[in-house]
């Protein structure tokens, strides 16, 4: 898969991103819900002196959920250790963690619903007890010793909480769906970011890239550090509106954040497949892509802004989607 500098996905490039990240949970913008209710359990825990619970962040990547994590550890005044779920292959690994952890500690397993089983099996009761039952020897003599945990918790990420199973999911005492952001509030992490790059942005240029942004505060921080090159090198340094509609249309992400896949995939439905419906398999074969990947990386935000439909007979494009290639549908495009 090449890169798209609209991808939600994590790229190397982003580490230089780091900076940008909120700290505490008044820095952390939108999510509203989410972050009041962890106000309020985090406040609690700390009163009562106890870990606060095991906490599930869930939701489509670049979002936020390693951010949050980072900040609960933060306001708890606690260490963090991240580790994701591909990461822990044997139930000894996981051990080595849990045994290394103090008293109200958070781990962090990323992409959770990636754990293997025989792991997960591990986790139930040392997120239920606080407990690790190990297996001494082997054979007829293998004997399994139950040793303490200090109380900590345990934080899950995953864009895909469907897959995760219900035993594990029953384990957590706090399930925090995170969503796509607002315009606004992309606006206001924008802003955020270019004073932390002390760069000048006018406010409509804001606007502008946080439209662009897919719901995202990923790829807004990314077309922001994109934009603010060209103001650089082309410009005065000062983000204009002009410049930021210029400097997008170079890089190819166009009014509502598509670029060249997004459009080659619903192109490809149009004037393919008569805007569908369209199998999976047969349009991933058509753009050269694997039907996984047209999943998990390019749908998801093209239903979101209702320019696809999932059907039982396929895919299809919306109206809506026409209108913006300034297409006309036929009585068989919905
Ligand atoms: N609420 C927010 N306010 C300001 N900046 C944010 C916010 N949420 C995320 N960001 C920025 O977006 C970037 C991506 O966030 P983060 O890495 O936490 O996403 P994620 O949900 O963990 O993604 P993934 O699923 O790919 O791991 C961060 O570098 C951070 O700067
Ligand atoms: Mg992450």
């Amino acid at each position: 898969m090449e890169e798209r500098i609209i991808s939600a996905h994590y790229m190397g490039e982003d580490g230089a991103l780091d900076s940008l990240r909120p700290r505490y949970l008044n820095e952390y913008i939108g999510q509203n819900q989410v972050k009041e209710n962890l106000g309020v359990f985090i406040q609690a825990a700390k009163m009562r002196n106890e870990a606060l619970d095991h906490v599930l962040l869930y939701g489509p990547p670049g979002l936020g959920k390693t951010t949050l994590s980072n900040i609960i550890a933060n306001e708890l005044g606690v260490n963090i250790r991240i580790t994701s779920g591909p990461a822990i292959e044997r139930p000894g690994d996981l051990a080595a963690l849990l045994t290394n952890l103090q008293q109200g500690d958070v781990l962090f397993i990323d992409e959770i619903h990636r754990l293997n089983r025989t792991v997960e099996e591990v986790l139930y009761p040392a997120m239920e007890d606080y407990a690790l039952d190990i297996i001494i020897g082997k054979g007829p003599s293998a004997r399994s010793v139950r040793l303490d945990l200090p109380p900590f918790t345990l934080v899950g990420a995953t864009t895909r909480a469907g897959l995760l199973s219900s035993p594990l999911r029953d384990r957590f005492g706090v399930v925090s769906h995170l969503d796509y952001y607002t315009v606004e509030d992309l606006c206001r992490i924008v802003m955020r970011a270019s004073d932390i790059l002390q760069v000048k942005i006018l406010p409509d240029a804001a606007e502008e890239i946080a439209g662009r942004s897919r719901g995202t505060p990923r790829v807004a921080n990314r077309l922001l550090k994109r934009v603010r090159d060209f103001a650089q090198v082309r410009g005065d340094g000062i983000i204009s509106k002009e410049m930021a509609v210029s400097a997008l249309k170079l890089i190819q992400v166009d009014a509502l954040g598509l670029d060249q896949v997004d459009h080659q995939l619903l192109l490809a439905i149009i004037d393919k497949f008569q805007g569908g419906p369209v199998g999976l398999d047969t349009l991933a074969a058509t753009i050269g892509e694997e039907p996984d990947t047209i999943e998990d990386v390019y749908e998801p935000y093209l239903l979101q802004i209702g320019f696809l439909q999932r059907t039982p007979r396929g895919r299809i494009v919306t109206n809506r989607a026409y209108v913006h290639f300034g297409r006309t549908p036929n009585e068989s495009g919905s």
